[in-house]
């Protein structure tokens, strides 16, 4: 049957629900509060209550199977049997349960390695595929939300499914020449959820394989077309959407040509490409374009008139009968909605979008397509107004920071001294031993300390009596990390609420809000602030805190900051200026708030950049401009600092062989990097790599509540120990320590403590010719 309009859609929907109930049901059944069934049952109506509100919103192809109880790159492999041996235990156990240990490990298996989910601050969990595993179909979950959403809610809503050729390609533990016969193997099983999908009722069913938005070779190209070639025999009647998102797909005419009958492209995170090239080569009369045309990784409303002209180009390429409207990719990245924030100030509520508010604009769009655009003037007109009286808003502009950007134009932030002299200078200063022991710089938020200040946001608590608390928490740790051995100690972060959104509350230009939040992994959420005007230092945003830290102990206490890039990355950002002005001025202030640290006798500084990486850009021709300008501006804030101030940094989450070379020119003097959940592989690098500056690999995984023992943790140092000099290594964990229990964390951090004993004496003899 002909269609006879364009329809609305939506990708994927966020499913932590309005006040984080999702995360707050699985946390109660980790903690043996509720049972599974409670579990199960709880998640159910929330997720038949967001497929509903989706409903009423006016959308009409409404997404399936997107919910997931963890990650969805761990729901495709389990749902097609690449269940790591180790958690296959005689141990009898609930499928859930053998779930939830893939992603989160259990007393005797390490947890599966969790990276970036492209270029976002979504984690997955990294599918193994282990040898002479024979994928088989487990369960066919999409048809299971599939028939729940059709029984329950009367809605023919469209199962999505990650791709056969992304999930691969995401996936660890075979040899590239693997890649094909994996997925010849994998491509039946692929086949018969689609059809049983088919035989169900489904019409349209999305396949989401957001690895077409990066550079692609010709052979996988070849692999693609078979694939997809494969797929279109085997599920004749239901139609296959082929969604890609997050950057332009090259190869626009082979992908537009695929033997499918719809294809998703983002034309917001395109640079303009996919809809040049929809102009320069048309598209197929017997396809349908999934049009992502709102932005689904902001929090801004559309520009209406803008959307609407780009909606004009497409339709002179594609008719209306052709054409899907929709998000540009999964809504999972924005809060849900704008409602419950009763306290933002209303310039700036009328011009925010989450997800409920961005759907909206789908359906209203949708409308003007199929009613006119005359029905939708007045929409279009009142969110225009809105937008820009906001943009002028003065409170916005700074011009003195405007006029200090400006200044730097053509000057390049620089230490005193390369690092091989600055090293010897803060050797002397420091006089610490070989191999030296530390943290990433969080320690336990407990429950207690989290509820303290969720006492005094609500004015139940005086801000002396949270103080008090605060540093009585620092002081009980100080002495627990001297009597741990630690030999660079931290003040532990017990005031901020997270790593970003701490400084967004302190910096001019930013607002915060209360149920802004965004899944992160598993069932942590964050809650990005938002730049919305000039990025200021109003006043020292950490020194009181690092310097009472430190006055309660000899031994060097790190400062605490959250670098530019990071802070850039996981903010939602005001798109009024450049990302590299909006970088600099953040990095400007971190300037200022490092000379404070300096001048009230801090020498250590750690400015933390882990979303350094994530933000690379995913096709290869941005990856320099990106790269350099993250260089320049880490050094902005770190540059202007004595020689013998030493400048840390961390990183983790992602994969960091290809930037090693950009590690290294940040010029921090120490980086702790994340290596333990992915097993080493980052040392590999260091072989081909030879990098001068301190370093620790992290010992040991903080996402397990494992306890390490001293065995492994001496194992993984003597290992990374092959290819760095011992006068360069650290020893730290992962990350920070904010989500593990104070009773685990002093076990590991003794046991890592008693590894670097071990190790360092046996350098010691070594290094003494004994
Ligand atoms: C290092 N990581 C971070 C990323 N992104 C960030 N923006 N920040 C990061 O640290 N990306 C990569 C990784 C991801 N890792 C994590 C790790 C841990 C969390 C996490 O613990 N999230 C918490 C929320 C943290 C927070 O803001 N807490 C607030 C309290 C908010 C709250 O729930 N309050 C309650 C009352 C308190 C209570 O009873 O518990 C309420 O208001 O009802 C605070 O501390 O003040 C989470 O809960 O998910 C995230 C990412
Ligand atoms: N200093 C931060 C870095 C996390 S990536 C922490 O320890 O939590
Ligand atoms: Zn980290």
């Amino acid at each position: 049957m002909k269609r006879k309009k364009t329809i609305s859609s939506n990708i994927g929907y966020p499913r932590i629900g309005e006040k984080r109930e999702w995360k707050k049901a699985l946390e109660s059944f980790w903690k043996e509060e509720i049972t599974e069934n409670a579990l199960i049952e709880e998640l159910e109506t929330l997720r038949l209550k967001d497929l509903q509100k989706q409903k009423n919103l006016g959308i009409d192809l409404i997404p399936v199977g997107d919910f997931s109880y963890y990650d969805h790159v761990l729901d495709t492999a389990v749902m097609f049997g690449f269940i790591p041996r180790r958690f296959l235990t005689s141990e009898k156990k609930s499928h859930l349960q053998t779930y939830f240990d893939i992603a989160r490990g259990n007393k005797d298996a390490i947890a599966s390695e969790m990276t970036k989910w492209f270029n976002t601050n979504y984690h997955y969990i990294v599918p193994e595929i282990e040898e002479d595993t024979e994928p088989q179909l487990t369960e066919n979950r999409p048809l299971h939300y599939y028939l729940e959403a059709k029984e329950k809610l009367g809605i023919n809503a469209k199962p999505v499914l990650l791709g056969p050729f992304t999930f691969l390609k995401l996936a660890k533990g075979y040899e590239q020449e693997e890649f094909k016969s994996l997925l010849d193997t994998l491509v039946p099983l692929y086949i018969q959820v689609l059809q049983e999908l088919d035989n169900a009722g489904a019409e349209w069913i999305q396949i989401d394989e957001p690895i077409l938005s990066t550079n692609l070779t010709e052979t996988d190209l070849k692999q693609l077309k078979e694939v997809y070639q494969q797929v279109n025999n085997g599920c004749p009647e239901a139609k296959i959407l082929l969604q890609t998102y997050f950057e332009a797909v090259d190869h626009f005419e082979d992908i537009t040509s695929l033997p499918v009958q719809g294809i998703g492209l983002d034309f917001i995170h395109d640079d303009g490409v996919n809809l040049a090239s929809l102009k320069k080569f048309g598209f197929p009369k017997n396809k349908i374009l999934a049009a992502g045309l709102i932005n689904g990784r902001n929090v801004w409303r559309s520009d209406l008139k803008a959307t609407w002209n780009q909606l004009e180009t497409i339709r002179s390429k594609v008719s209306d009968d052709q054409l899907i409207i929709q998000p540009s990719c999964s809504l999972l990245h924005v809060p849900v909605t704008t409602s419950s924030e009763e306290e933002v100030e209303a310039p700036l509520k009328g011009v925010l979008a989450f997800a409920d508010q961005k759907l909206e604009e789908i359906s209203l769009l949708t409308n003007g397509v199929n009613n006119g655009r005359k029905y939708i003037d007045a929409d279009v007109e009142k969110q225009t107004k809105n937008l820009e009286s906001f943009w002028e808003l003065s409170h916005r502009r700074n011009t003195e920071v405007q006029a200090e950007v400006e200044t730097w134009h053509d000057k390049e932030p620089t230490r005193n001294l390369p690092f091989a002299e600055r090293q010897k200078v803060q050797q002397d200063y420091f006089n610490l031993p070989l191999l030296p022991t530390t943290t990433i710089g969080s320690l336990p938020q407990t429950n207690e300390i989290r509820q303290a200040r969720s006492r005094y946001r609500k004015g139940l608590q005086s801000p002396e009596t949270y103080e008090d608390f605060i540093k009585a928490k620092t002081s009980e740790w100080i002495d627990r990390q001297e009597e741990i051995g630690l030999d660079v100690l931290v003040h532990g972060e017990f005031e901020r609420n997270d790593m970003v959104e701490y400084f967004g509350e302190k910096l001019d230009g930013f607002a915060f809000l209360n149920y802004a939040w965004v899944q992160s992994y598993g069932s942590r959420c964050v809650k990005p602030p938002i730049i919305y005007g000039d990025v200021h230092l109003p006043e020292p945003m950490t020194v009181n805190e690092i310097i009472y830290a430190q006055s309660l102990t000899d031994k060097p206490v790190k400062g605490m900051l959250t670098g530019p890039i990071t802070i850039f990355n996981w903010s939602f950002v005001r798109e009024d200026i450049s990302p590299f002005e909006v970088t600099k001025q953040i990095a400007l202030a971190l300037n200022k708030e490092v000379q404070h640290l300096e001048k009230n006798g801090i020498h250590m500084i750690q400015v933390d950049e882990p979303a350094l990486r994530e933000g690379l850009p995913l096709k290869k021709n941005k990856q320099t401009q990106y790269l350099d300008e993250a260089v320049y501006a880490f050094k902005l804030s770190t540059s202007a600092v004595k020689n013998e101030t030493q400048v840390h940094t961390h990183m983790c989450y992602s994969e960091f062989g290809d930037i090693i070379h950009t590690i290294s020119r940040l010029d921090a003097d120490v980086i702790s990097i994340e290596a333990a959940r992915s097993h080493g592989e980052l040392i590999a690098d260091f072989e081909i790599f030879s990098y001068d500056k301190g370093i620790g690999l992290g010992v040991y995984d903080i996402h397990s509540p494992r306890i390490p023992n001293v065995e492994e943790m001496e194992k993984s140092i003597t290992r990374a120990l092959r290819v760095l000099d011992p006068h360069q290594f650290w020893v730290n964990p992962d990350c920070g320590l904010k989500t593990r229990g104070i009773e685990e964390t002093t076990a590991s951090l003794k046991n890592m403590v008693e590894a670097a004993r071990l190790v360092r004496e046996k350098q010691v003899s070594l290094i003494n010719g004994d």
